[in-house]
């Protein structure tokens, strides 16, 4: 049988049509938000999921996909997360108490000009795709463009790099329109998630410094019992950790300035898989992989639920 829509990679304009299509198919639960644009002019839409029970302030859970344009399975998450949720609310206990507590910010391609030139250009492209005026090497790394330690140990500031940390804090503005959105969001979301690939990881902040966060026993224990989730439904193995610890150092990352802003629920997902496939993640192994990141996402969103 031909894979389902949600178990193939899509082009940025089959996204975008997509984007349109959910939010004219689910009025009632779905509304698209402009936030902003790349610097080539693309829009940046969120899609905002609430469940049909009317609220007063209701809390939030933001997801974004795509920040690295290689990690074709992040976008293909999101995808697959948003369907996922329509079609199981009011079916799925776990579903209907997350979209009942808490509205859904999905941002499913926050670098769309490196996501598109990866699709057109060269598929192992990572950065977005700004111009310097210093050099003639292309593009900043959007997770160390944040405000976080910005360009210290483990980003670089020369623009070839691929780990280049921009010209200043949110100079790039996808990173710019993305700290926006959360700061006038800041009393409302209480979880933050970036969805990265691969080597099958749930991280915590920081990784702009070995120092602990307040709260790192608390998110050690979120990310432990999701790993063990994964583990014994799915027999796959997640490290967990802090990033510093777990990965390495990284300066200027969402997550760290996310939790920083106040959102101390904040999360770094790397997807499949371990390296064998790396980014080039067959679209065979979709499913899979988001139904084990659905699981981690799940248990969390569901404790910080009832911690928040
Ligand atoms: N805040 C960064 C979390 C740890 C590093 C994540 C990876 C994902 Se490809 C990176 O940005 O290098
Ligand atoms: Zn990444
Ligand atoms: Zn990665």
């Amino acid at each position: 049988s031909s894979a389902s829509y949600y178990e193939r990679y899509h082009s940025l304009e089959d996204i975008y049509y997509w984007i349109n299509k959910t939010a004219q198919e689910h009025p009632d639960m779905v509304k698209v938000i402009l936030i902003g644009s790349s610097y080539e002019k693309r829009p940046l839409y969120v899609l905002k999921l609430s469940g049909r029970q009317e609220r007063a302030e209701k809390r939030a859970i933001w997801i974004d996909c795509g920040i690295h344009a290689r990690e074709w399975i992040s976008p293909a998450f999101c995808l697959w997360f948003v369907q996922y949720s329509l079609n199981f609310y009011n079916l799925n206990n776990d579903i209907t108490e997350m979209l009942n507590s808490m509205d859904i910010y999905v941002l499913p391609v926050m670098n769309p000009d490196g996501y598109k030139y990866t699709w057109t250009t060269n598929r192992m492209w990572r950065k977005n795709r700004s111009l310097s005026k210093e050099s003639n090497c292309v593009g900043t790394d959007l997770n160390r463009n944040f405000d976080a330690n910005w360009c210290t140990k483990g980003a670089s500031n020369r623009p070839c790099d691929e780990i280049y940390c921009g010209q200043f804090p949110e100079s790039e503005p996808e990173a710019e329109a993305v700290a926006n959105f959360l700061r006038s969001h800041k009393d409302s979301v209480k979880l933050y998630l970036s969805i990265h690939s691969y080597g099958q990881m749930l991280l915590f902040p920081y990784s702009c410094s070995n120092e602990e966060v307040p709260n790192h026993a608390e998110l050690f224990e979120l990310v432990q019992e999701a790993a063990m989730k994964i583990r014994r439904h799915y027999r796959n193995n997640y490290k967990y950790g802090a990033s510093a610890k777990t990965i390495y150092l990284a300066p200027g990352g969402s997550d760290d300035w996310a939790y920083n802003l106040g959102i101390h629920y904040s999360f770094t997902f790397e997807l499949e898989d371990r390296g064998r496939y790396g980014f080039l993640l067959p679209p065979s192994f979709i499913s899979k992989a988001c139904n084990e990141a659905l699981l981690a996402l799940k248990s969390i969103a569901l404790r910080v639920i009832q911690k928040t």
